[in-house]
């Protein structure tokens, strides 16, 4: 059976992390191997870009180098992680892909949104996930969740202003009325497992 690929977008502390961790655990329940990943990361060397990417001083790059290293590290964890997983047949769930790069570098950080794509073309062969599930929620309550689990020490792109975040929100917005085949967006608010019955509705026609 051919694999699918998932991707969960959202800005910070929305709960893309916790709803993979439940998602992944209804499809193996479902008897489907399942591999969660990440970006930037999901493969050793992506996961040693992420470093550079979330480690060190805000201004320690710029948005356009920001975009070559994520679009980098996205290479990387595409040809190692995750063709290899659907070319067996499994369901792949990623926690941000590439709608998070035109999202924050692009929308909130001015980079173009066709260099990205373009970067994604020759990087990546353009591979984009079967469904983005859009995870929406207040601002007040992802910057509550996610002062919680941090305790204020976010990194250094989480850690940017709220008018940063808001243009980051504002871009995924405007992607998903762009492809409303691929994106559902998915209220996030209320418990995690109410959150899970959602993403499990918007996933109804691939399961
Ligand atoms: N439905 C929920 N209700 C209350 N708290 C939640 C819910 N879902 C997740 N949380 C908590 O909110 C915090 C942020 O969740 P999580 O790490 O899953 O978000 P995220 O979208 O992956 O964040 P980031 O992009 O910043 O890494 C965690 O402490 C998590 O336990
Ligand atoms: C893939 C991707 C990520 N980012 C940003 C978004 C977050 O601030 C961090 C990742 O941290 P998380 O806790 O693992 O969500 O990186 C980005 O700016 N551009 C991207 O392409």
């Amino acid at each position: 059976m051919a694999g699918r690929f998932i991707s969960l977008e959202g800005g910070e502390g929305v709960g893309k992390s916790t709803q993979i961790k439940r998602l992944a655990e209804a499809l193996r329940a479902r008897g489907h191997e399942v591999v969660e990943t990440r970006e930037p990361g999901g493969s050793p060397g992506a996961e040693a870009i992420r470093k550079l990417l979330l480690e060190g001083e805000a201004e320690r790059w710029t948005a356009e180098t920001e975009t070559l290293l994520f679009a980098a590290a996205r290479a990387d964890h595409v040809a190692r992680t995750i063709r290899p997983a659907l070319a067996r047949g499994a369901w792949v769930l990623t926690d941000r892909f590439l709608d998070s790069s035109l999202a924050y570098q692009g929308g909130a950080g001015g980079v173009g949104e066709a260099a990205i794509r373009q970067l994604h073309a020759i990087g990546s062969g353009g591979l984009l996930p079967d469904r983005t599930l859009l995870l929406r929620l207040p601002a007040e309550s992802a910057a509550a969740r996610a002062s919680t689990r941090d305790g204020g020490a976010g990194d250094r792109i989480g850690g940017r202003d709220a008018s940063y975040h808001a243009r980051v929100a504002a871009a995924f917005e405007a992607l998903a009325a762009q492809e409303p085949e691929r994106f559902r967006p998915v209220d996030a608010s209320g418990p995690a497992g109410d959150v899970t019955e959602r993403i499990l509705a918007a996933l109804a026609d691939l399961l």
